[in-house]
């Protein structure tokens, strides 16, 4: 709503029944099936929603709203149109009460996160050039930790292809995730926990580690702390070959995390032609086949893609190519002394 003034007038929830409440009211006990621990301190909550940045007349998705606190922070940071995403209908009606104290700016969905088209729940006009300022669009969530890595891995892949919550731009997400996972994200090179997820995170994304939430602040208390993690989409990611070409060179890459690194990129490559291939992949690349993966700076991982994108236009078969199904094979043939896999049912 714009005040006289043209300025966004500030939003405050009235007075509502506290979490503490909502949870008794709707008789509403923590699964561990759906990762539930909850945030009840509304300090806490305001804490992790001023990571996203100035919220005033922004659209929001949160996911996972549960019992609603985050929802209520990000309500009175003045967000003017917050969707949510929740799968467990148990909180719906606690979320109505929400939405009617705040008309018109709470849109409760009741599905799945990791299938819902977030193309389709905001309007296009909010969408902004990709190589200009992101769009006035968050995502917030204290994320359940059973899907919480799938999530970024499936969003960072909609990053690279500019689909689903990056159909609409540079969408900034705020996101918790288990304290080890927030380490992995965050990791420099050389770093203890630099992983698959630090290289995949960070050619795309400016990722930042905001603060680290101690697991006794949650309802239940889960066994680990949880990170808040801030990712802004980069204009020009650092690598630019196709999202599924990187995420194959990393996964090899780090097949041995404390051997060379050559030892698991040379798994990039059919046995009978692997010494060969590899070599020239490391030598066009110019990365030393003695580092060790964690060693592997960006550059590199630039480096080798652009090196293996180029093997693989020369030899397209390179690209389908995958060491555990040779195994695989191999395995086959020496149990069964027939080169043929067996073909699965076919039902019926
Ligand atoms: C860790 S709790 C956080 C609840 C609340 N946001 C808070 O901070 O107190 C995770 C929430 O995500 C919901 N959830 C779990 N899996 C989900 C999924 N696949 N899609 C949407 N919501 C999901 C759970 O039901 C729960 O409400």
């Amino acid at each position: 709503m714009m005040a006289a003034s043209g300025k966004i007038a500030s939003f405050r929830l009235p007075p509502l029944p506290t979490i503490g409440e909502v949870i008794k009211l709707y008789k509403l006990r923590a699964t561990k099936q759906l990762s539930q621990n909850f945030l009840l301190d509304l300090r806490l909550t305001d804490k992790i929603v001023r990571q996203a940045g100035n919220l005033k007349g922004a659209h929001v998705c949160e996911v996972g709203p549960g019992p609603g606190g985050l929802t209520r922070s990000i309500l009175n940071a003045g967000a003017a149109d917050l969707l949510v995403v929740e799968k467990d209908t148990r909180f719906i009606p606690g979320l109505q009460l929400l939405s009617e104290a705040a008309p018109g700016k709470l849109r409760i969905v009741h599905g799945d996160i990791l299938t819902y088209r977030m193309d389709r729940g905001f309007p296009s006009v909010i969408s902004k050039p990709w190589e200009e300022d992101p769009p006035n669009l968050h995502i917030i969530g204290n994320l359940p930790f059973n899907v919480s890595t799938p999530l970024i891995i499936k969003w960072l892949e909609h990053m690279a292809n500019r689909t689903g919550p990056f159909a609409f731009g540079r969408t900034r997400l705020t996101l918790t995730f288990q304290k080890e996972v927030a380490e992995r994200l965050t990791a420099s090179t050389a770093s203890r926990q630099r992983s698959r997820l630090s290289v995949m995170a960070q050619y795309l994304c400016t990722v930042h580690s905001c603060f680290t939430i101690p697991g006794r602040a949650f309802v239940p208390k889960p066994e680990v702390d949880v990170g808040v993690v801030h990712f802004t989409p980069l204009a020009q990611p650092q690598i630019q070959q196709p999202f599924k070409l990187v995420e194959k060179v990393v996964r090899n890459a780090f097949q041995f995390r404390r051997k060379y690194c050559y030892r698991g990129l040379e798994l990039l490559f059919p046995e009978a032609r692997r010494p060969e291939l590899a070599e020239a992949m490391l030598r066009q690349a110019d990365v030393d086949p003695t580092l060790r993966p964690t060693e592997l700076t960006l550059g590199h991982f630039r480096a080798l893609a652009d090196a293996y994108a180029g093997l693989c236009s020369l030899d397209p078969g390179l690209a389908a190519y995958e060491f555990r199904e040779e195994l695989r094979l191999k395995r086959i043939i020496r149990k069964t002394g027939s080169p043929a896999p067996p073909c699965p049912p076919t039902g019926g």
